[in-house]
C-alpha cells in the first residue's frame, strides 16, 4: 500500500464556475489542504480547471462517484487518472465487477490515483436508506460495501467518520478512510445526516477529513480553514 504524507483536509470546491472556485484556492495553501472537484463544478468547467488547480499546487480528488457499467467506469477512471488526478471515486454499490474493472484500469499508469469506494452517503440516515430497499442499518451497509471494496483491491471508501473505527478493525489500518459530513461544533448540518465535528472524525481515525460548506460559504474561507485545522489539532 502506498504511503503518503500531507494535508488530511480536502476542500469540497462546490462552485458553479472557475472565477469563483479559483478566487477560493487563491486564498488556500496546499500545504494546508487538497481540493475536491465535484459534479457541479466539473459539469461547469471541464478538466481545464483541474489543470489549473494542480499548476498552483494542490492535490486533486475528482469526486465524480462514477457508477455504471463496469466497461464504462473503468474507462471513465482511466480518464481521471489521465488528467493526474491525486484520488478518484466510484459507488461501491456498483458492485464486485465494476469495482475490480476500475482498479484494473489503473494499472498501466505510473502514478496511479487512490481509488476510493462510495459507501452509504453521508446524507442518508437509516429511513432513506430503507426507501432505497436496503434494510440493514447505514453503519452495516457502510461495513458490508468497504468489505466489498477492499476485496476488490480499492484504496479505501468515502464513508462518515461514525463508522471509521468498524472499518478499520475490519479492513486495516492502511485502508484508507475518506469522511465528508464534517460539521464544526454548532454549525448547521445542511443536508448531511451522519455528521461528526472534525476533532470528532481525527479522534474516530479518519484519514481524510472533506469539508465544503463549512468553507466555502464562509465570509473568510482561509480563516474557516484554519479554523478546522486548529480543530484537528485539538485532539
Ligand atoms: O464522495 C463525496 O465526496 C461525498 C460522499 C458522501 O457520502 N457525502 C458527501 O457529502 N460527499 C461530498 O462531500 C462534500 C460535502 O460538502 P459539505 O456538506 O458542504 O461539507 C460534497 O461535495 C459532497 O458531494
Amino acid at each position: 500500500m502506498r504511503q503518503e504524507q500531507g494535508p488530511r483536509l480536502l476542500v469540497a470546491m462546490d462552485y458553479s464556475n472557475s472565477e469563483d472556485c479559483l478566487k477560493v484556492a487563491h486564498q488556500l495553501s496546499p500545504s494546508e489542504c487538497r481540493l475536491k472537484v465535484g459534479k457541479e463544478l466539473f459539469t461547469a468547467t471541464g478538466p481545464q480547471l483541474i489543470e489549473q488547480l494542480m499548476t498552483l499546487g494542490f492535490d486533486v480528488f475528482l469526486d465524480l462517484k462514477f457508477h455504471d457499467i463496469p466497461n464504462t467506469t473503468a474507462k471513465a477512471v482511466a480518464s481521471a487518472a489521465q488528467l493526474g488526478v491525486w484520488m478518484v471515486n466510484v459507488h461501491a454499490s456498483g458492485g464486485l465487477r465494476m469495482m475490480e474493472a476500475a482498479r484494473e484500469a489503473l494499472v498501466p499508469f505510473q502514478t496511479k490515483p487512490w481509488l476510493i469506494g462510495v459507501t452509504v452517503l453521508t446524507s442518508m440516515s437509516a429511513e432513506d436508506l430503507a426507501q432505497t430497499g436496503v434494510n440493514r442499518s447505514p453503519q452495516e451497509q457502510v461495513l458490508y460495501l468497504a468489505d466489498l471494496a477492499k476485496q476488490c483491491g480499492l484504496d479505501g471508501v468515502v464513508c462518515s467518520a461514525q463508522e471509521v473505527p468498524t472499518i478499520k478493525r475490519s479492513c486495516g489500518p492502511e485502508f484508507l478512510t475518506v469522511t465528508p459530513g464534517i460539521r464544526p461544533a454548532n454549525s448547521v448540518a445542511d443536508d448531511q445526516r451522519r455528521v461528526m465535528t472534525p476533532a470528532e472524525a481525527v479522534a474516530a481515525g479518519s484519514d481524510y477529513l472533506v469539508v465544503g460548506r463549512p468553507v466555502t460559504k464562509a465570509i473568510d474561507p482561509s480563516q474557516a480553514c484554519r479554523q478546522i485545522l486548529q480543530n484537528m489539532r485539538d485532539v
